[in-house]
């Protein structure tokens, strides 16, 4: 037991957020917007008096706040959203600075301070950068801070970005261990189908990846969102994954959430801690490329858990550079994801031979497998997506 009755356990169901230590609370645009595309100042007021009141019992509270593209398009004049990267760069610029004013006066009436942390995919996955956002967050969290953190649009390319922060979410989840995570959003949880499909009925529980598969997930997200349920579902798969349950809900129902009441959608933790890059390549990586893999080979690295040699490769599709993420597919369809240690040019000339071949007589080096098993994850959910 710590201060104020906090306990720091795995949760069990919804009840034990009330107590929880460290509770990662994601919202997105859609529920800080009006109907107008603007910034909600009332929606951000009712949201920090909910997690002022937390932090004034003790929970540490780290606050993913989309907004920041929202909170541009009015002091640049823009009609909406904007669709190209250049201007969603700027926008986010302009609107970010405005976003954390609004949430430092928000939490300064309750005597309470915020810092901003701006993140890049980029940050989460390589090991010294997550290394150092781990201890700035950890050095917030003791300060009595409340950080609140979004994507560094402004930077982020299209390359490799969330551009939702929901599965951003997850991964500063896992950075901080966080005891649970809470995803606000405009839906009070998760449907089976659309909601405003007649007849879509809630699902209060997931247990696991079985529970989700009568569920059906659209990517499209409400007029300002993005991602839509389908990167929620990506942001659980990851949390639950690594050991963090989840409540998914609608920032009106935040405060019942946050008490440990039965609202929204709980998914259970199903799964251990992993390592941030293997996270990242199961559920959140830009896949450039296919290996295509003889029966051996897929059952060696899905059953064996072993490195992909050349010797078990087929084919290979697209254009990728040596340390780019890329599907393995054996004869049945994907069995896992991978960073291939070959660029595709590479690839042919070495497909199907042995170590010993392609290290040729002269040659004492070690080649390398093409993905090595530290660099690949398995691949099991399979969601049905319209
Ligand atoms: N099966 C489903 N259950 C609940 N919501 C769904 C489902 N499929 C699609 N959605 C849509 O996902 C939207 C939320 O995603 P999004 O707009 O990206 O929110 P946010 O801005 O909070 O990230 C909801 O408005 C809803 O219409
Ligand atoms: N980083 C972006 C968030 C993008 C976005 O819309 O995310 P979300 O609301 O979580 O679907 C922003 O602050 O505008």
């Amino acid at each position: 037991m710590g201060k104020d009755g906090i306990v720091n356990k795995p949760l069990a169901d919804r009840s034990g957020i009330a107590t929880a230590t460290r509770v990662v609370v994601k919202v997105g645009s859609s529920s800080l917007t009006a109907v107008d595309g603007r910034l909600s100042m009332p929606a951000l007021h009712t949201l920090v008096e909910i997690l002022a009141a937390r932090r004034a019992r003790g929970q540490q509270i780290v606050l993913v706040s989309s907004g920041a593209i929202a909170a541009g398009i009015t002091p640049l004049g823009l009609t909406g959203r904007p669709r190209d990267l250049a201007t969603a760069q700027a926008t986010a610029s302009v609107g970010q600075g405005i976003l954390v004013a609004r949430y430092t006066e928000a939490f300064a009436y309750y005597g309470q301070r915020v810092g901003q942390v701006l993140l890049t995919a980029e940050d989460l996955i390589r090991r010294t950068n997550y290394a150092n956002a781990q201890r700035a967050l950890e050095r917030l969290l003791a300060l009595g801070v409340v950080p609140i953190v979004n994507e560094n649009d402004t930077v982020a390319t299209d390359e490799i970005r969330f551009g939702d922060n929901d599965r951003l979410a997850a991964l500063v989840s896992h950075l901080v261990r966080a005891d649970a995570m809470v995803l606000l959003t405009d839906v009070d949880g998760l449907y089976d189908g659309p909601p405003g499909r007649p007849g879509s009925r809630l699902v209060p529980q997931v247990d696991g990846p079985a529970d989700l598969s009568h569920v059906e997930v659209t990517g499209r997200g409400s007029e300002i969102g993005t991602g839509g349920m389908v990167t929620k579902l990506d942001a659980a798969a990851i949390a639950t994954g690594s050991g963090i349950p989840v409540v998914l809900t609608s920032a009106d129902r935040a405060r019942q959430a946050l008490d440990g009441e039965n609202v929204g959608t709980w998914f259970s933790a199903t799964g251990k801690r992993k390592s941030a890059r293997r996270l990242w390549l199961a559920h959140a990586a830009q896949i450039r490329g296919r290996l295509h893999l003889d029966a051996g080979a897929a059952r060696a690295v899905t059953d064996g858990k072993r490195s992909l040699l050349a010797a078990g490769v087929v084919g290979v599709d697209g254009e990728f550079e040596a340390g780019d993420a890329v599907e393995l597919v054996g004869p049945d369809g994907v069995v896992a994801r991978g960073l291939s240690a070959y660029g595709s040019a590479e690839i042919p000339e070495m497909m199907g031979k042995s170590t010993d071949q392609l290290r040729g007589p002269e040659d004492d080096r070690h080649p390398r497998a093409v993905v090595h098993r530290d660099d690949l994850v398995q691949v099991r959910v399979r969601l049905r997506r319209p």
